[in-house]
């Protein structure tokens, strides 16, 4: 009885003494604004994906350029404007992201995403010449194949059902990120593509489910809701099918070894396979992260892209007639597949899809642990060991940047539009050090894939950007999917 008065004092003071450090060190942060953490709960328990998004965005209508409140023993600031934003992103001090990232690492490791440090810098080193524009040209074949597959099921499909393309295009975007990056063709009638796609749909679902549960972010919690067992079912199908494709690539590369010395250029695989032969910089296990995340990170940004981008041109009919104006002038009526060149001149089409890439950000949210002590330019800091939320979204609606924010505009990106711009004002890739890797693979993607479709069919609208259920989730989703109808152009 004596001992567990002892054990219980003790624990009492220990935690009195930790919760008065916590507070000591994030003292600073009592001066930002921000909801209490009894208004945070109520906020957020038992919420829907749809309920959280809306509540954060609720929290910026009230405190407009950040606030901050206590997430457990966590303490998170959310930040939305570009001078803020500009000071954790372009340092190379803040490269960590943030403790809600380890979602993710059962599935895509320390790979490109998640990693930090020397092990984050080496990976990049190896990986950036993997996108280079000149390899880049070597995939716009594989673009254009998947694209007119795309066309011919749009043409199959009924003429005046609507049809909900966010399935339709993630299935494209898969099997083209599949066979770019890696080489390997997706076929959708063996059992282990098949499994190994639908596995990537719901290993997603695990994840964001743990994200938007805060109860679900501790390993113990977790594992007793039953997810884990989910989530290690996935994993294994996805696992198993990346070392496969990672097996048979190494069994043809080793045959053809020369490629080491060629001056042909490597695809991503390739790449890290000749890293591994030629310099043991990476194992198996390193390759495996890095196409788990090239697959992740490649395949959804660009469906959410592709599918706002259409969604946008069905709504708004003068901009999908100067867009076709465009196509006809390059293609004059001809069948033939696009060429670089050709994508090269669609300059109005790059303001429409930069413009969509505005209103909806294919990642809508990033975050990163601060480093060290951040002074911010709105006069606040930020302690050692935040968590801090950079909310693109809401960032790309600044009004003094983005007059009248919610109207689509395309010509807000027009030369001279957007000259004197601040670099973090729009940040759909991010940027700075940690910017994305494959911001020029995606837009000759969205260009191919958009444009074949408008020189064969006009876009009608059935959803509207505005009534769109969005969810809270790593990728800009609308729940119920995006609808549009299609009908076949007069040539
Ligand atoms: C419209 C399409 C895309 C958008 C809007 C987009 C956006 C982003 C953003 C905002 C980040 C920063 C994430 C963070 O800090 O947490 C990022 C990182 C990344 N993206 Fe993309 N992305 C797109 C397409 C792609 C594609 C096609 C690939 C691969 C081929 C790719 C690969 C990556 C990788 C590997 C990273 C991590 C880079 C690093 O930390 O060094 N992304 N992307």
């Amino acid at each position: 009885m004596i001992l567990f008065i002892i054990l219980a004092s003790a624990l009492t003071v220990y935690l009195i003494w930790f919760i008065y450090q916590l507070r000591k060190h994030f003292a600073p942060l009592n001066n930002v604004p921000g909801p209490t953490s009894m208004d945070m709960f109520r906020g957020i328990l038992f919420a829907t994906p749809a309920d959280i998004w809306n509540y954060v965005r609720q929290l910026f209508k009230t405190y407009p350029r950040m606030f901050k409140f206590w997430h457990t023993i966590h303490a998170v600031v959310w930040l939305s404007h570009p001078d803020d934003v500009e000071v954790i992103l372009s340092s190379m001090k803040h490269i960590s992201k943030s403790r809600i990232y380890e979602s993710l690492q059962p599935w895509l490791g320390t790979g490109l995403l998640t990693s930090t440090g020397t092990k984050w810098k080496e990976r990049r080193q190896i990986l950036t010449p993997a996108l280079h524009f000149g390899i880049l040209r070597e995939f716009l074949n594989i673009f254009n194949d998947y694209s007119t597959l795309l066309v011919q099921k749009f043409e199959a499909a009924s003429k005046e059902q609507p049809i909900n393309i966010v399935p339709v295009i993630t299935d494209f975007t898969l099997h083209t990120i599949c066979e770019t990056a890696m080489g390997t063709q997706l076929k959708t009638n063996e059992e282990q593509s098949k499994q190994y796609i639908d596995a990537i749909y719901r290993m997603g679902e695990v994840v964001i489910q743990r994200i938007a549960c805060p109860w679900l972010q501790y390993a113990i919690t977790f594992f007793l809701s039953g997810n884990y067992y989910r989530q290690e079912k996935l994993l294994k199908i996805m696992h198993t099918f990346s070392r496969k494709v990672i097996q048979d690539r190494k069994r043809t590369f080793s045959g053809i070894n020369v490629n080491l010395k060629s001056k042909k250029r490597l695809a991503l695989l390739d790449m890290l396979i000749s890293a591994q032969l030629s310099r043991n910089d990476i194992d198996d296990d390193g390759i495996r992260e890095e196409v788990d995340t090239f697959m992740f990170e490649g395949h959804d940004t660009t469906t959410s892209c592709i599918s706002f981008t259409l969604l946008m041109i069905a709504n708004h009919a003068e901009v999908q007639d100067k867009i076709v104006e465009e196509l006809d002038a390059i293609f004059d009526n001809s069948d033939r597949l696009a060429t670089v060149d050709d994508l090269q001149s669609m300059t109005y089409l790059e303001k429409v899809i930069k413009e969509t890439l505005r209103i909806c950000p294919s990642v809508p949210i990033i975050s990163r642990s601060s480093e060290e002590d951040i002074e911010l330019p709105s006069g606040y800091t930020i302690p050692k060991g935040t968590i801090c939320f950079m909310h693109i979204f809401e960032l790309h609606r600044n009004p003094e940047v983005f007059p009248n924010p919610e109207q689509f505009d395309p010509e807000r990106f027009s030369n001279e539009n957007s000259k004197h711009r601040h670099p973090f004002a729009y940040i759909p890739f991010s940027a700075g050090p940690r910017n994305c890797i494959g911001q020029r693979f995606a837009f000759l993607e969205v260009k191919v894939m958009v444009s074949s479709i408008l020189r064969k069919f006009r876009l009608e609208p059935v959803d509207s950007f505005d009534k769109l259920p969005l969810v809270m989730h790593l990728i800009l989703k609308s729940r119920d999917g995006i609808r549009i109808k299609f009908r076949k152009r007069d040539l």
